[in-house]
Order: C-alpha cells, then structure tokens, then sequence
C-alpha cells in the first residue's frame, strides 16, 4: 500500500531517560505540534531525530526506544554528539537559522559545520531509502533537511517528493552570502513541489533560483532537467478544534482542580476589578522579538502610567537551542531586562512582569490563554507563528485581542488582529492601550472574522493542500520533447509537401536561414540562401514568408524586392505578400527613453556587448562579450529590467545572445497568426532557432510542421542538430 512518509529533524515525540526510565514526550515548537494531526490520521511513517544521541543509549535502550517509537508511527535517524553539535547547532542554528531570518551579523559559516550537515542530510537519506517504496510520497520538512530532496531524487527518478520550508526564505540579497548556496539550492530542487507559508518567501526563492541557477522559470513553474518544479504558498494552520475544545472544557474546571498557575492567575483578577493580562508566548528565540516586547511594554507603562498596578505581562518563554551562544545572550538579556523592570517597578500587591523560562503542559498553557485579554505576539521575524491562532482558537467567548508583528508570515492572513512593526515602541505601546480599552463589540467582530478563517484553513486543510498541489506538480510533465528529424519523417513531410495545394514556408532569419555572426550586420544572406528561397518560391502555390527579429530597414535591404511576406521586430510589422508595409497593432515607443539608460549603463560594464535599436524595440546585444562575465551580467540586467517592467505592457524576450525589450503583445505567433487568418493553407512549415520562435511554434495548427534547430526544450514537433541542416532539408522537403 502507498504511503506518505513525512521527514522532519525532529519526530513529534521527544524522547528521555530518568532514572532508567523511558520518558516519551510530545515535542514543542510548531512543527512538530502542527503536523502530529496529519500523521495520526494517515498510514504512512514519521523519521526524524529522537532527541536522544547515540552516545547516551545503551544497545538495549536503542530497541527500547525504536520500539517505543514504532507505536508512535517514528522511524529515528541515529544521530551522534557530533552530528548535533554541527549539523543542528552548527548549521542548522548558527548558520541557516540567523540567514534566512535576516540576522546576518549571526550567522557563522563554518567548513565543519557545512560538512557535518552534508553527512546528517545523506543519514536521513538513509533511513528513507530503506522505507521508501515504489509510489510513496516523501514529505520532507524545513531548514535542516535543504539536501534531502536531492539525495533522494538522484536514487529514486520517480518516487514523489514534496518540500516544505517552515522559517522565511530570505531575500536574494541575503541568501547569495552562503557559501553553499549553490548546493542548498541544487539540494531543494530535487522535490517535486517547494512549499512556502507566504508569497513572499515563494518570491524570493523564485528570485534566487533565477539568479544563481540560470533556469527556465514560467510564473510558479521551474523546469529543470526534464522535470518540472512547481513552487507555491500553503500558510499553516493549527488543529482548531483541539484548542477550541480544550479551551471550552476550560471553562468548566471545577475550582479544586485548577493548576498552580491558574489559581495565580485567578489571584491577580480579584486583585484589582480592571486588572488584565497580556500574554507572550515563545520558544527563546532572538527571532521572537522577546527583548522589544518587554521593552514596550515598559514604554507603555510609562507613557500611560494609569495602567500600572493594572496590567501584568505574563511570559513564557520556552528554553531552546541552549547550545548556541545567541540563544545564551539572549536568555541573559531577557533575564536582565525583567529583573530590571520589576526591580523598577513593582509594588507590593503588583509585579509587571511574569517571567516563565520552561515548557508548560497543554493544560497549562491553555489555562494562559484563556485567562489572557489580550496576546502579544511580535517577533521581529517569524515564519508564520501558530501561537498567534492558538490564542484565537482558545477564545470561545468571543473576547480578546491580539497585536501581532507585521515581520510574521500569520500577519499575511491575520489582518484583524493590530498589527505592529515590533521595533516601533511608540506604535506599540498605542496598540496595547488601544487593546485593552477596545469594545467588547469591537473585540467580537475581528475575532468572528479571524476564527472563521483560521478554523477554515486549519493544520489538516494545510496539509490536504499540500499532498493535493505535490499530486499535481507530479503529474505535471514538462512539454513533450521534440523527436530527432529523421529521413524517413523527412519523407513523410515532403510528401505531404507534394500533395498540398496551398503551401506555407515560416523562417526564422539568424540563426535559421543564416548562421550565427559575432556581429548581427555580418549575417547577410549569400547567393544560396536567395537561390534557395526563389527555388521553393516558384513552386506552384507556395508562399514563403520571412519572420524576423530583424527591423524593417534591413529585411527591406535583403529581401525587399522579393515576393515574399516579410515580418519584421519579432512581429510589429508586416509586409504581406504583393501588399504594402503595416504594424501589427499601434505601438507607442516612448518607454525607450527610460529602458536605454539602464541597458546602456550594463553596456558600459560588459566590454563587447551593444544595444541595438529598432523601432517598438531595445536589444541588448552579447554575443562578443566574454561568456561567464555576459552569463552573469545578463542575469543582473534581465531582473531590473523585469523590476521596471512589471508595471507596463512591455516584456523581456531573452534569444540567443540577446536580451530585447519590446511590447508584450507583439510576438512572432501573432504574426504567425496574421498571416494563416482568412487563409486555406494545407501544408505549413515553420523552422526557427530561439524563444522567440516558440510564440510561433504554439500559434500553429496541430497539422502544422514545425522544426527548432537546435536540441533544447521546445514546442516544435521535431529539432535539427544545428543551422548547417537548415538548407539541405529545406530543399529536401520541396524536390524529393
Ligand atoms: O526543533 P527546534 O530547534 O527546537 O525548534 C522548534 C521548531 O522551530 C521552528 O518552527 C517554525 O515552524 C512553525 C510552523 O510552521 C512556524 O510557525 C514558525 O514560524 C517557524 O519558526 C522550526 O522551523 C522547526 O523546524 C523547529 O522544529
Ligand atoms: O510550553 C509550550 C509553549 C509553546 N508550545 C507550542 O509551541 C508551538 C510554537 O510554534 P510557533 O509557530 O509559534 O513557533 P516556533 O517555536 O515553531 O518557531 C505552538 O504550537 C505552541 O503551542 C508548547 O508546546 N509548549
């Protein structure tokens, strides 16, 4: 039976030994909470790491532990001292953690560190493979695991692989400075589908793959090798319901089995009748905006000092990553900037601040968020945060409030909670007094509207969309590949060549009747190229009609006095056969005077490139230039060019050696189009060389023939090898 395998660096249980004694615990944080739901439901296996390292488990605990794991549906990937300390706290935490979230100064790129996380990613790929079997799908998860996919992919062509990314994907500009970005990358796009919890992040991959990897990218869909990638958004959601519920048990607690903490909390609600809570709940994370919070909250009190002695901050900050020097400090920090504040502040009846550095139970933790009437939650830059939708779900009496960081992926989908930019204090402080004086009214509209979708989209709707969209991507296969021209098939055209009676030639110029020239005025038709032209032309009811990037004045030069249709500028004119010269639809040209700079400054820096101008376009020429220094420079150019662009009907057509800025509806498959309208032709034959001529390729009917030359991807039916066939074929097709 199928399965879906899903692999994360930690397993949803957390393993420990007391006393001799096997203790099996749920693990925090929000992956492992998230994807527990889907894993009990489905048939499949979990792997990922137990927590425990193979130094501390004797071989009789290790089959104590692997069976206690296979009860849970876990597989464990046996980790050592050395693989933790440099893959996960290395890495995993020292080095991609602070990179993908914008903490540059963080991050530490070390050999050692990048070698131990190859080693670690290739033990998981070890444990997979040996339960992997035909038509599984692997559902591989976040920043630890970035090699996985690739792994797997280069033992298993055809297994399903989907990926999912829980922290932000960082800005290009960002990511460049890792010295393995190439093979994280390289790593990623073995899966079949990348996820991401916001467009955001799917942009900004999108954008680096661009960038580093010079792959053909049409809209969300990368096709690399003879797959297709596809990339997309899936904002996690929580198992509502368990909060919703547990929250209304909650409130029916009789009074004699209330926690510690809950009797605290009933304590600090007698103490005054305008008491509140706000509550702060995070792994201890620098990520987590723990020091701004407190911060603000301090900025608050003294700004409106009415509120002390009324408003306490409870925090619980969850001990994580202890490992790692950052997460040391700022433990210290936090520890101080409390102490500080209290010291401060405090009365005898009044602490402002409740500091908790440990994990709470379940019940504990929703005691904290049903008791708490307002929620802070304001990281400085978090993935998505699922403790900002647990807050929501546990509001079964329809009061509360939530401020919540703009810099987290939930604020793209949480627009009704008060959004703030954490490091603005002032705005802060506005927002918590603005909380805790808002209507109930008020308060009930925007959790009505926040609980309907986050109950919507919850964790198991997350991940259905996930497996529905790796389905997808799976069956989606790049377009057919072209078959070799062979002579037989050379054969078949030709005849049908001879039993049409209205016949059609449509050829692209460079590249195609001529060869390729370091400098496009060079590539002049010889003799042979007009003897053969004029050859098919004469033919009974044969049309030739020429269909070029070239512009007008140089087709004109060559062929003007020729009865053939010419199009020139990919498309923006066309002098039909026996008729006069006509645009193909009005175009304007003044964006030519804000493009040209641009290219001419990128000119300038890449000796042996030139600008070419044509009259509805900007080609930028650079095929003399050095082809490492062009390779790079054409990506550079391509992406500010596109930045302008976004806004206008213009677009970037990238041919061979040549990037060209032109009106988007203007293409050689319009003009293709043009010429077939109104018109009965029986036999069509259509050659070009580059992207441009797929536009023709596609706007032709099924019957049409049509050759790229060239092996690389294409629409066409059939490819040559190269342009030197071009002729010999064509004259093969019309006097066999
Ligand atoms: O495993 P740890 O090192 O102890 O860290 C706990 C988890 O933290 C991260 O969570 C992220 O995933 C959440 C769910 O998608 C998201 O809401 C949050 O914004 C992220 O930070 C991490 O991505 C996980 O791998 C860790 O297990
Ligand atoms: O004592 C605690 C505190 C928090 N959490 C859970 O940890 C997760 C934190 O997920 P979030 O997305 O907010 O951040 P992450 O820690 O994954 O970065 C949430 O599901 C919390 O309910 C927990 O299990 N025990």
């Amino acid at each position: 039976m199928e399965k879906t395998i899903i692999v994360s660096n930690r397993l949803p249980v957390d393993l420990k030994y007391n006393e001799g004694k096997l203790i099996v615990k749920s693990s925090t944080g929000g992956l492992a909470t998230g994807m527990k739901s889907v894993h009990s439901e489905g048939n499949g296996i979990w792997i990922g790491w137990s927590g425990l390292t193979e130094e501390v488990i004797s071989p009789e605990q290790k089959t104590e532990v692997n069976e206690a794991l296979a009860k849970e549906k876990c597989v464990s990937v046996p980790l050592n001292q050395y693989d933790i300390d440099n893959y996960y706290y290395g890495f995993s935490n020292a080095a991609l953690w602070p990179l993908f979230h914008y903490f540059q100064a963080y991050t530490e790129f070390e050999l050692v560190h990048w070698q131990s996380y190859v080693e670690v990613n290739q033990k998981f790929a070890d444990v997979v493979l040996e339960h992997l079997n035909e038509g599984d799908t692997v559902w591989i998860h976040d920043y630890q695991l970035l090699l996985l996919p690739e792994l797997l992919r280069k033992k298993r062509k055809n297994i399903t692989i989907g990926f999912f990314l829980h922290i932000p994907y960082p800005s290009y500009e960002i990511f460049r400075t890792c010295p393995w970005r190439d093979e994280l990358l390289q790593g990623m796009l073995g899966a079949d589908l990348i996820g991401f919890h916001t467009y955001d992040y799917v942009r900004h991959f999108i954008s680096s793959v661009e960038r580093l990897k010079d792959i053909e990218i049409n809209f969300n869909e990368i096709s690399y090798g003879n797959r297709i990638i596809k990339v997309d958004s899936f904002p996690m959601g929580i198992d509502y319901n368990k909060y919703h519920n547990a929250a209304l048990e909650h409130h029916k607690y009789p009074e004699s089995s209330k926690s510690e903490l809950m009797k605290n909390i009933d304590f600090h609600n007698k103490s005054n009748e305008e008491s509140k809570l706000i509550l702060s709940i995070d792994r201890m994370d620098y990520t987590k905006g723990i020091p701004n919070r407190i911060k603000s909250f301090e900025y608050f009190l003294n700004k409106y000092p009415e509120y002390k002695g009324k408003v306490r901050l409870v925090m619980l900050a969850v001990p994580s990553r202890e490992n790692v020097l950052q997460y040391q400090l700022l433990k210290k920090e936090t520890d101080e900037l409390v102490g500080r504040i209290n010291g401060d502040l405090s009365t005898i009846s009044w602490t402002p601040i409740w500091y908790f550095y440990r994990a709470l139970p379940f019940d504990e933790l929703i005691d904290l968020y049903v008791s708490s009437d307002v929620a802070m939650v304001t990281p400085v830059r978090d993935g998505m945060n699922l403790v900002a939708k647990e807050y929501i779900a546990t509001r079964t009496k329809e009061n509360g409030v939530l401020i919540l960081s703009e810099m987290a992926g939930a604020a793209k989908e949480m627009h009704e909670a008060l959004i703030v930019n954490p490091n603005n204090f002032d705005q802060t402080a506005d927002c918590i007094k603005e909380a805790l004086e808002m209507s109930a009214e008020e308060q009930k509209t925007r959790l009505e509207a926040l609980q309907k979708r986050i109950s919507r989209y919850d964790v198991e709707r997350w991940a259905k969309e996930f497996l529905k969209g790796l389905k997808v991507a799976k069956n989606t296969v790049p377009v057919q590949i072209a078959q070799k021209l062979v002579p037989a098939k050379i054969e078949e055209i030709a005849s049908d060549y001879k039993k049409a009676s209205r016949k059609l030639f449509l050829l692209d110029y460079d590249g195609t009747l001529v060869g390729f020239k370091n400098n496009p005025a060079e590539a002049i038709p010889g003799q042979e190229v007009y003897d053969l032209l004029d050859q098919i032309n004469a033919d009974e009811n044969t049309e030739i009609a020429i269909i070029s990037g070239r512009d007008r004045k140089t087709l004109e030069g060559w062929f003007g006095n020729k009865d053939y249709t010419l199009v020139t500028d990919h498309g923006a004119w066309m002098r039909k056969k026996g008729e006069d010269w006509a645009p193909l639809d009005h175009l304007k040209s003044n964006w030519k005077e804000n493009i040209r700079p641009v290219m001419e400054a990128f000119t300038d820096s890449t000796p042996g490139a030139l600008i070419e101008e044509k009259e509805y376009s900007l080609a930028w020429h650079y095929r003399k230039a050095d082809a490492k220094m062009a390779a790079l420079r054409t990506m550079e150019l391509k992406h500010v060019l596109k930045t302008f662009l976004s806004n206008h009907t213009l677009t970037v057509l990238e041919g061979n050696k040549v990037l060209e800025v032109k009106n988007s509806n203007v293409n050689k498959g319009r003009a293709a189009s043009a010429i077939i309208l109104n018109s009965d032709y029986d036999f069509i034959f259509a050659i070009g060389d580059d992207w441009t001529d797929e536009f023709m390729f596609e706007e032709l009917p099924n019957d049409a023939h049509t050759v790229k030359v060239g092996n690389v991807k294409t629409i066409a039916n059939y490819y040559i090898e190269d342009n030197t066939e071009v002729h010999e074929l064509l004259h093969q097709i019309t006097t066999i």
